[in-house]
């Protein structure tokens, strides 16, 4: 890799945007490395519009530093615009023109070679599944393939960095798993940062994630950090018969940590579900089906791992926040 490849394709130190006095973006620091897909989460209102407004050169920061490929965004924001390839939010896109006429127009302000035009928007149509809408008025088109019209655009001039404001939104099932293959697509060729609220999609299609909250950077690492920074702990769903009292020290020869968080009404055929926390991240099923399969007090009928999703993980953290905040506010 040469120097200029080490160079992070995203740099943010300490940005603030405020708006007459209301701060939307808080001191926000963050990297993304070249070729990774970064998830960018927050509630509504977070700040995550602004901050990538701001990476993309149409919004000036009130204070702090963004840097795209090197490149300083508030002094060189022309260059900046070259080096990322950006979806805005509700993707406006002009309701009158063709799909192949508006990649055309926007390939020549992109200056693309005139020579090499053709050829790039036949290969983007193609990546985007447009083909067929080429010829189409995009102001007719469905919403999926006018978000497919707005990833044809952000990706056409190949820039380095590809901006996309909540890319899926308002799709069906079927367009969602278009975008995210498209999206994976460009793993590893284009550092992407993706804004969204559909959180089993950021976790499928993303290397990491940023969560942030009112302004500020509340969680950031890969879903799997994430999960042990904010639980610390794993999760076991058992379904067992038995006297869940003589549970205990059974499961503290198995883990000393591993104890009984939950547990249901027992069922009709009187088994009882479980919810065993234990802060052991590697797996301990087997050890806890063996040693309770052994012990003629128990019938077990299942033992499983439970993971908190992205979701769990995204309410914990701005809820972990609020309440900080709040507390700040109100000792
Ligand atoms: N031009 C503006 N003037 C005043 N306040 C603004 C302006 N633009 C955004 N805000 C406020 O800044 C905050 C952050 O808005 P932003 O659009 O960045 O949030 P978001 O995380 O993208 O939200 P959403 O998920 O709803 O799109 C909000 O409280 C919003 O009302």
């Amino acid at each position: 890799m040469s120097d200029h490849d080490s160079t992070p394709a995203i740099e943010v130190r300490n940005l603030v945007k405020s708006y007459a006095g209301f701060t939307a973006v808080n001191n926000v620091s963050f990297t993304v490395q070249r070729g990774e897909i970064l998830g960018f989460l927050g509630p509504n209102g977070a700040g995550k519009s602004t901050t990538m407004r701001i990476l993309t050169g149409f919004l000036s920061a009130t204070s702090g530093e963004a840097r795209v490929c090197g490149v300083p965004v508030a002094s060189q924001p022309s260059a900046v615009k070259r080096l990322i390839g950006y979806m805005a939010e509700n993707n406006p896109l002009p309701e009158d023109m063709r799909v192949t006429e508006y990649l055309h127009y926007r390939g020549r302000l992109k200056e693309l070679p005139r020579r090499k035009l053709a050829a790039r928007i036949a290969e983007v149509l193609e990546l985007c599944d447009l083909g067929r809408e080429r010829h189409r008025i995009i102001g007719k088109l469905s919403k999926g393939f006018r978000q497919r019209v707005g990833i044809a655009e952000a990706i056409l001039a190949e820039p380095p960095v590809i901006i996309m404001d909540e890319p899926t939104i308002g799709l069906d099932p079927h367009q969602i798993q278009l975008v995210r293959d498209l999206i994976a697509s460009l793993r590893g060729r284009m550092t992407v940062i993706i804004s969204s609220h559909i959180l089993p999609e950021i976790e499928v299609t993303c290397d990491r994630v940023l969560i942030i909250n009112r302004g500020r950077v509340v969680a950031a690492g890969t879903p799997g950090e994430l999960r042990r920074d904010i639980f610390g702990h794993s999760l076991y769903k058992l379904e067992i018969l038995g006297d869940p009292e003589l549970l205990p020290p059974i499961l503290e020869s198995i883990d000393p940590t591993l104890k009984i968080d939950e547990r249901t009404a027992p069922d009709a055929d009187g088994f009882q579900t479980l919810q065993l926390v234990t802060r052991r991240e590697d797996s301990i099923s087997e050890k806890l089906l063996k040693t309770l399969a052994a012990d003629k007090r128990f019938r077990v009928r299942g033992v499983t791992r439970e993971h908190p999703t992205l979701e769990d993980v995204f309410l914990a953290a701005t809820k972990r926040t609020r309440e900080i905040i709040d507390y700040r506010k109100n000792p």
